[in-house]
């Protein structure tokens, strides 16, 4: 009896020894699993990102997958965006078109939900030369319209998850759908949906695969306040296919005399300033500069007052802040700094295979004919490197 009382015991610690071994082994196998998951960190600062967005968009945290979670990473709310309309210079009747076309139908829906003519738009393409403002564009569409703006970065959905890209193509779509209003942003997107060879990862390829099929999903979804905005250096990279799901497209291209002039008023707005400054020569003088060779060219010029400071320190002044910024100093800036003209020549614009009617909008003219001997000529210019005397202003 005293011993089968004794086995019972010895079974019952062992028993107890063994499930407590178990769940010890659970645990640390769990733990170190999770040390494993190369996401881990990027899963957990995704999680952070998203409690923060959806507090800022004042909406209780939205049920969301992994990868929406990773894709939370890369969206911006259009509360935080600081671009708008007013803060680019010159593009004038792009900027009125993107309203109609873009803004208005994620703004009032309504307006357009009577009848099939007017469908919003699913798909824009902004092309043209680098550093002309195509994403500050795009912020500012995002920053107008109150849509949330997710920036895809196709390194991201590539490197990070290798494996379960296309899933993470997927989670772009449907977060955004969560969080209509909101506009896809794809910078450089020849570099994701250009022209497929041979050479593609079949990765990339089923990506984009995707990536189309669910963009036709959401172009036929009428109650979907999602849009599709691309941006290219290089249109003529973009396949057949992609130009078919992005039908409005607008060259943003180098700014001419006037819109130089713009831009240099709206960079200097609230800067320390002299008020003499002389734009419309400043303009003259920058010839062939897009709107980011202006912003460096101030950014320069700006530290000629810090030096002159400096200077006076030097012998023995007293300052209490630098002195405004003149127009000497931007001079100085442009007849010093080599310009190279370096946006101009990267641009290719577009082949002769691709030129229809709607590649061709030229926002200066309207004119497709016209639109086509200036683009001639700016090749012409780029091969002989020559500058034209004269600049329609
Ligand atoms: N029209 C403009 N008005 C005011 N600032 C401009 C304008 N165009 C460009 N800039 C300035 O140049 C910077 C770079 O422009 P942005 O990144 O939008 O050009 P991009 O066309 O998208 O270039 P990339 O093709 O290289 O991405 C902007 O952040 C802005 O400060």
């Amino acid at each position: 009896m005293g011993g089968s009382g004794e086995r019972e015991t010895k079974f019952l610690q062992e028993l107890m020894l063994y499930a407590a071994s178990a769940a010890l082994s659970c645990l640390v196998l769990f733990a170190g699993l999770r040390h494993l998951d190369p996401n881990r960190e990027a899963s957990k600062k995704a999680m952070e990102h998203k409690k923060e967005i959806s507090k800022r968009l004042g909406r209780p945290l939205i049920n969301t997958n992994c990868y929406e979670d990773v894709i939370a990473c890369d969206v911006i709310n259009p509360d935080h965006i600081e671009v708008e309309f007013g803060s680019i210079g010159g593009l004038d009747d792009i900027k009125e078109a993107l309203y109609e076309l873009v803004i208005l139908p994620l703004q009032r829906p309504n307006l357009f939900s009577h009848g099939k003519l007017l469908g919003p738009q699913k798909g824009v393409l902004l092309y043209g030369p680098p550093g002309t403002g195509k994403t500050m564009l795009a912020k500012a569409i995002a920053k107008e319209s109150g849509a949330v703006f997710i920036n895809v970065r196709i390194s991201n959905l590539m490197s990070k998850w290798f494996g379960d890209a296309q899933k993470l193509v997927a989670a772009v779509f449907s977060l955004a759908y969560k969080l209509q209003p909101a506009i896809i942003f794809i910078d450089e997107v020849d570099s994701f949906l250009g022209q497929r060879r041979n050479t593609d990862h079949e990765a990339l390829t089923n990506m984009k695969t995707e990536f189309m099929a669910l963009w036709d999903g959401f172009t036929t979804d009428q109650n979907a306040r999602v849009m599709v905005l691309a941006a290219t250096n290089r249109p003529s990279e973009l396949d057949e296919a992609i130009l078919r799901r992005l039908p409005q497209a607008f060259e943003i291209g180098m700014p001419n005399q006037r819109e130089r002039a713009d831009i240099l008023k709206v960079i200097l707005k609230g800067e320390r300033v002299e008020d003499n400054i002389d734009y419309d020569r400043l303009a003259v003088l920058s010839e062939g500069y897009t709107g980011s060779d202006l912003l460096e060219l101030c950014k320069k010029a700006a530290y000629f007052p810090i030096r002159d400071l400096l200077n006076e320190e030097k012998n023995g002044k007293k300052s209490s802040a630098p002195r405004l910024l003149t127009q000497l100093d931007l001079e100085n800036v442009l007849a010093t700094s080599k310009h190279t003209k370096v946006a101009a020549n990267d641009y290719t614009g577009l082949n002769s295979s691709q030129s229809s009617p709607r590649w061709s909008r030229n926002r200066e003219t309207g004119d497709p004919v016209q639109a086509a001997i200036n683009e001639l000529t700016r090749h012409v210019v780029q091969i002989l490197n020559i500058q034209p005397d004269a600049e329609d202003p």
